[in-house]
């Protein structure tokens, strides 16, 4: 079948063509309500990230010899469990989705080799041109959810974010 093709400079798949370029990943919105999301790694990037996870209702399982005081404090309130060790082959059993964001890239290397062999997607922090995810900046404004990626610029993405949210929030009040 032939693609549908783009009406006017933004297609009517919203995207601006840029002829040639590697493939952009295909931008999707996880239900995870009740499912495992095993995250390896409990620091920064970890941290920035959790969060959002628990808000999508995932059953997180963060595997750290050593975490942030915010995990540790989520993990004594049941938000999270913690294993609190190194990752071990067969940690990703059950997961839906994988977070490898330890500071050591031989360990993210066998996180994300396990997902692959699992088929389960995964995000690789050291790494974005080994991992079959990547992680949005995103935001909220009323139920209206912004995700933005900017093709490996995170800092790009992640003021374009600031810059929807606050364009949102505006029509919001103008509307109220
Ligand atoms: C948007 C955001 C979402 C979030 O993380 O929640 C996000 N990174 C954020 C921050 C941030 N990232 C980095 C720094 C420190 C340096 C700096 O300041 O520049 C900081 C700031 C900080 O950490 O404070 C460095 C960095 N990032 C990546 C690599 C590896 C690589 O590219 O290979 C390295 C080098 C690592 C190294 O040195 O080894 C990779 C990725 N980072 C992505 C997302 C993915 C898609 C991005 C896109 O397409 O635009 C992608 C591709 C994959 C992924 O990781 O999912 C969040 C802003 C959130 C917000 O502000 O709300
Ligand atoms: N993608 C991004 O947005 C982004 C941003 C900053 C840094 N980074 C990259 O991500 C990596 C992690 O950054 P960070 O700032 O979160 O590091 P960090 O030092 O804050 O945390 C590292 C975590 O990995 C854990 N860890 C180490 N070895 C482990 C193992 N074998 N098994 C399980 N857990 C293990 C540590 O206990 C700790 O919890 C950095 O090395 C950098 O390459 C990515």
């Amino acid at each position: 079948m032939d693609r549908p093709r783009a009406s006017g400079p933004v297609g009517h798949h919203g995207s601006v063509d840029s002829a040639g370029g590697p493939a952009a990943p295909y931008l999707t919105g996880l239900r995870l309500t009740g499912r495992r999301v095993v995250v390896v790694g409990g620091g920064h990037v970890a941290t920035r990230r959790v969060p959002r996870l628990i808000e999508a209702g995932a059953r997180v399982c963060v595997v750290a010899p050593g975490v942030s005081p915010w995990i540790a404090r989520a993990a004594a309130a049941d938000e999270l469990v913690w294993q609190q060790r190194a990752f071990r082959p067969g940690d990703l059993e059950g997961a839906w989705y994988v977070l490898a964001a330890t500071d050591d890239p031989p360990t993210n290397r066998a996180v994300s080799a396990e997902a692959e062999d699992r088929r389960v997607f995964c995000v690789r922090a050291d790494r974005a041109d080994e991992a079959t995810a990547w992680t949005p900046a995103t935001g909220e404004v009323d139920g209206v959810q912004v995700a933005v990626l900017a093709g490996r610029r995170p800092r790009e993405a992640a003021r374009v974010r600031d810059l929807l949210v606050g364009v949102l929030a505006r029509l919001r009040r103008r509307a109220a």
